[in-house]
């Protein structure tokens, strides 16, 4: 089985990488193509995969096609893909917002599997929702489900709508994470900490805080309630987020991220 990554970005280099460490595949069944000259030079210097070029080299030996650039990049790529793939072959997108049928339509193929990463992929610990196209086979999905697997754990869901949600849930979530993290680490430079010690105390409480949760069966709510004494500094704090409506503006940011990701998809 051969698999292609085109777009050797944040994403489809994690895949290639994830991939051709997977018993699965070996690194020589992993090809990747991109379309900036800089990249392919440092890719051919580490010579990790077989990188290309040119589409016509690559797409008709794949079996599946890893779609990871940027939705503004679709149409074109499609335009160019289109001439040089057979009904066999899977398209797996993993671009925010691009419908199945889009795809599909674009494509001239019928097997296409949807599905929305997340950049902790990186280190093995990503979150991957993904649905496929009636057309693509049980077997087809188990193996595309394993490929997906090498980046992390995966979630299959039960309509579209469900990917542009979890986009704004899981695939845009980590940067709301950093954005809590860097505004805790501005605090703790104000209040005085160097940078390093700035980092440490962020870093090691968010790491600590997300490894009781995962530890336990109880909900952040009551996570918190652990934290916060009567009358305290947690308290304090809390009560400082609730009367800034800090909880409503997190939500209304998810569902900007899943709103756009409709959005992109009717573009
Ligand atoms: N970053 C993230 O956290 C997540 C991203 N995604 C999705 O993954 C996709 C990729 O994102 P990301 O990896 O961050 O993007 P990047 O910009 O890092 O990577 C995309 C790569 O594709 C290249 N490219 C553009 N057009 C073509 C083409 N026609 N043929 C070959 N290569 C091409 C780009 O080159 P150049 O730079 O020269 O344009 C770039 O190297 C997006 O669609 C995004 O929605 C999904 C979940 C999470
Ligand atoms: O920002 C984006 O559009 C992509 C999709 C999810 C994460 N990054």
């Amino acid at each position: 089985m051969k698999v292609l990554v085109i777009g050797a970005g944040n994403m489809g280099l994690t895949y290639a990488k994830a991939m051709s460490r997977s018993k699965q595949l070996k690194k020589r069944n992993v090809m990747i193509l991109d379309s900036s000259p800089e990249k392919i030079l440092s890719l051919k210097k580490n010579s990790q995969f077989d990188v290309f070029e040119n589409l016509e080299d690559c797409l008709p030996q794949a079996d599946l096609v890893f779609i990871a650039v940027k939705p503004y990049h679709s149409n074109d790529l499609f335009t160019k893909m289109r001439p040089l793939l057979n009904k066999g072959q899977i398209a797996i997108s993993i671009m925010a917002g691009v419908t199945i049928k889009t795809i599909q339509n674009a494509l001239g193929i019928e097997k296409v599997v949807r599905a929305m990463p997340n950049l902790p992929a990186q280190v093995g610990k990503g979150l991957t929702s993904f649905i496929p196209s009636g057309e693509v086979s049980r077997i087809e999905l188990l193996t595309v489900q394993n490929l997906l697997d090498t980046t992390g754990k995966s979630i299959r869901v039960s309509s579209e709508n469900y990917i542009d949600a979890s986009t704004g849930i899981s695939g845009s979530g980590p940067a709301y994470v950093f954005y809590f993290m860097q505004s805790m680490m501005e605090a703790a430079l104000k209040m005085g900490f160097s940078a390093n010690d700035s980092k440490v105390l962020v870093s090691q409480t968010f790491e600590g805080a997300v490894e009781l949760f995962n530890q336990s069966d109880l909900s952040p709510l009551s996570w918190m309630d652990k934290v916060a004494s009567k009358g305290g500094t947690t308290r304090a704090a809390l009560d400082s987020m609730e009367n800034n409506n800090v909880d409503e503006l997190i939500k209304e940011a998810a569902y900007a991220a899943f709103d756009r990701a409709v959005e992109l998809g009717k573009q």
